[in-house]
């Protein structure tokens, strides 16, 4: 044998050896803290069926920032402090990027097509780096007529009709959103587009429930055929298929058909067809990820909406204040003239009013990891789901004091800064919500054209009293 083969062979089986005592030693080092957990259900009795963020914060108080359970036989990593999520999801976010895999929503149905339900691979970078050409940084400004437009008919709409308030906001979203991404105009109502969207969402919502299907606890049964007895599940992910692939199809279809009448308006879409046809893959990135941009934005935009109307009704004083900032902005010099997203700078207290809005933040999406992993001397294994528990870090009260308090004016002291809450609202890493500057700028504009033209008041009840509007959040997923 040759001196340089020997050298070689004793090389690799001494990084064979390295790893191998590496593997151990981790295996050996405990997980991080939490409840203990009962044989194959392990904690999964202890979730409660609503205000999920209350027992984290139980969690929390007894066993610390890090909270380790196990979910029917999996792994599930809470995260309660910004500065670990920063550590974990975005430093070392090339292992903690993945999300969970579920064998109805994303296998059998197909889900893992979307952006938000992608696994972190090739597929995903590449609708990542699509969806930053058009959405990152300033690159939506162009678009500002779009939002003023769904601005102004909202407002003009909630004043005929107040009672509609909710499904007006949700329509201004998606006017916004859908102008964006396909150049697309919504019907005053029954849009075909939004329809099939909603309907996907909806069947997206039942796909993803813990417990809803057998097929995600004994993944062997999506080979069953479907018609085979017992296996309803196969019907169901075919028709959710076709639901989530005619609402992909449709309105991308309506694009390429514009572009070749030569009327396509400027979109996410348009941009990126703009040089010439794309291959396959190529088309399924594009199309996939334009439909998730409202299946995805939608709703979160509409509850940070929601919110502005209840803050405006519980503190009127604050919706003074916010008011007499933005009539000096636009009503000075002579000037009568609607805010713009230039103005922004111009309304500090505005601001502030959205960033103590946004502080009422959801727990986060799940990331998953894809390989284990050693923190702060804890074992983190492979397949762990973890979770930026985006409420708590917005909650706690170093960071913001009296944590309770709706109080814009914590973000106005230049000797005090506060943590600015959109760092952690939006997410983390490289999946951090590629939405957020539209999601930003879409409120923003909203509410100044609000507080421009209405003054936001309770309704009356059959006896002329005022109605103090409660607020109720739904901790899930979105909020
Ligand atoms: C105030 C409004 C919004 C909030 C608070 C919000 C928050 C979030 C959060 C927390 C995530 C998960 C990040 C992570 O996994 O760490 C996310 C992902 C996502 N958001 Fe948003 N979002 C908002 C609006 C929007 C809008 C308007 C759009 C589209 C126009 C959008 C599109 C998406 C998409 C596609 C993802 C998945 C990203 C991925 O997995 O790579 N979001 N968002």
């Amino acid at each position: 044998m040759s001196e340089q083969l020997v050298y070689f062979t004793s090389a690799t089986v001494a990084t064979y050896l390295l790893i191998k005592i590496f593997q151990t030693l981790h295996n050996r080092l405990p997980h991080p803290p939490g409840p203990p957990p009962l044989p194959l259900i392990g904690n999964f009795h202890q979730l409660p069926k609503s205000d999920l963020y209350l027992k984290l914060k139980e969690w929390k108080d007894t066993y610390g920032p890090l909270v380790f359970v196990s979910i029917l036989g999996s792994p599930v990593l809470y995260l309660n402090e910004y500065e670990d999520a920063r550590e974990l999801l975005d430093t070392r976010g090339s292992i903690y990027s993945d999300r969970p895999r579920f064998e109805m929503a994303t296998e059998l149905v197909q889900f893992n097509r979307s952006t938000v339900m992608s696994p972190f691979n090739r597929y995903h970078r590449a609708i990542r780096k699509l969806l930053s050409a058009t959405f990152s940084g300033r690159r939506t400004e162009r678009f500002e007529g779009v939002q003023e437009r769904a601005a102004l008919t909202f407002v003009n709409d909630v004043l005929q009709e107040p009672k509609k308030l909710v499904p007006f906001l949700r329509r201004m979203a998606g006017e916004v959103i859908l102008g964006i991404t396909y150049g697309y105009d919504v019907r005053a109502s029954n849009d075909p587009i939004v329809a099939m969207a909603e309907r996907s969402n909806a069947e997206f919502g039942q796909a993803v429930t813990v417990g809803a299907f057998l097929v995600d606890f004994i993944p062997i049964m999506k080979y069953i055929p479907e018609w085979f007895p017992f296996a309803g599940f196969q019907k169901t992910a075919a028709l959710w298929r076709d639901h989530f692939h005619e609402a992909t199809n449709l309105p991308y279809e309506a694009v390429k058909e514009a572009m070749a009448r030569g009327e396509a308006r400027p979109s996410y879409v348009a941009d990126h067809l703009q040089d010439g046809p794309l291959s396959v893959e190529d088309e399924d990135v594009l199309k996939f990820s334009a439909m998730n941009m409202y299946t995805a934005g939608a709703d979160t935009v509409t509850t940070v909406l929601k919110t502005f109307f209840y803050i405006m009704t519980a503190h009127p004083q604050i919706q003074k204040r916010a008011q007499a900032e933005v009539d000096s902005i636009i009503r000075a010099e002579g000037e009568d003239r609607l805010p713009r997203i230039a103005d922004r700078e111009k309304m500090p207290f505005v601001e502030a009013v959205l960033l103590e809005i946004m502080r009422w933040a959801p727990l986060g999406i799940p990331h998953r990891l894809s390989s284990p992993d050693v923190y702060k001397g804890y074992y983190i294994p492979k397949n762990t789901i973890v979770y930026a528990n985006q409420c708590e870090m917005c909650q706690n009260p170093e960071q913001y004091p009296d944590p309770q308090e709706f109080r814009p004016e914590r973000f106005l002291d230049p000797k005090n800064r506060q943590q600015d809450p959109r760092q952690i609202a939006f997410g983390f890493g490289r999946r951090i919500c590629p939405g957020k500057e539209l999601a930003d700028s879409t409120i923003f504009l909203t509410m100044a054209i609000l507080l421009a033209t209405c003054t936001i008041e309770p309704g009356l009840d059959t006896s002329g009293q005022e109605i103090q509007p409660v607020a109720e959040f739904n901790w899930g997923l979105v909020w």
